[in-house]
């Protein structure tokens, strides 16, 4: 815990190594009600993600048919969703808790509902507490989809629980 706390105090201004120990240490304290990463069973999207040794992050995920727009195609607001949640999770490994602050969501394929995707991300670079950072949605190996994004960095005394400081 106190490991984690000193990680996100240094985060605000400096990217650390990605571990999943401290991406799952942030989602618990801060994500434990997401949409799309928590509330398994009562409506959320119950993404799991997992920290590789290059700090990137994925997920796979069944598209189930009550998220589809246009007949048998995954609605384009979800595949907001998953790549936007993606690229918190890359901050969380980092040891950041960030707001999306822009979200530039590139739709190159529809992607098929009642099938599998793979979602990966990965922080890209940071100009103070500002991150960027891109994701990508792919479906039976095609990229279907592609985000860039700029995250602002929580300041470290509000991200905390209260009484920590
Ligand atoms: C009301 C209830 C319904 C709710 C529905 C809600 C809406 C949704 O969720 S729809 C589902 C989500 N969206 C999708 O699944 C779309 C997935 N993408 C696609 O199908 C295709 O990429 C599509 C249709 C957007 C474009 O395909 P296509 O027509 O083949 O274009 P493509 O060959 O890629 O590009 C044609 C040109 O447009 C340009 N272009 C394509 N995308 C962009 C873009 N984002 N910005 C600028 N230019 C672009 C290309 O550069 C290209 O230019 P040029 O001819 O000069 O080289």
């Amino acid at each position: 815990m106190t490991s984690i706390i000193r990680d996100i105090r240094m985060a605000t201004h400096i990217t650390i190594a990605a571990t999943e120990q401290t991406r799952k240490s942030l989602q618990s304290q801060f994500h434990s009600h997401c949409h799309a990463c928590g509330m398994p069973g009562s409506g959320g999207l119950d993404l799991h993600f997992v920290t590789d040794s290059d700090g990137n992050v994925a997920t796979d995920w069944f598209c189930p048919g009550n998220c589809q727009s246009y007949e048998g195609i995954l609605h384009g607001g979800v595949i907001a969703t998953l790549l936007d949640s993606a690229m918190v999770h890359a901050l969380f490994a980092r040891g950041i808790v960030a707001h999306t602050a822009e979200l530039r969501v590139r739709y190159r394929r529809p992607v098929r509902i009642e099938n599998s995707v793979r979602v990966t991300a990965c922080t890209q670079s940071h100009t103070g507490p500002l991150h960027l950072t891109s994701a990508t949605l792919i479906q039976d190996g095609v990229p279907c989809a592609t985000a860039r994004a700029k995250f602002m960095a929580v300041p470290s005394s509000a991200a905390l629980p209260e009484g920590l400081f």
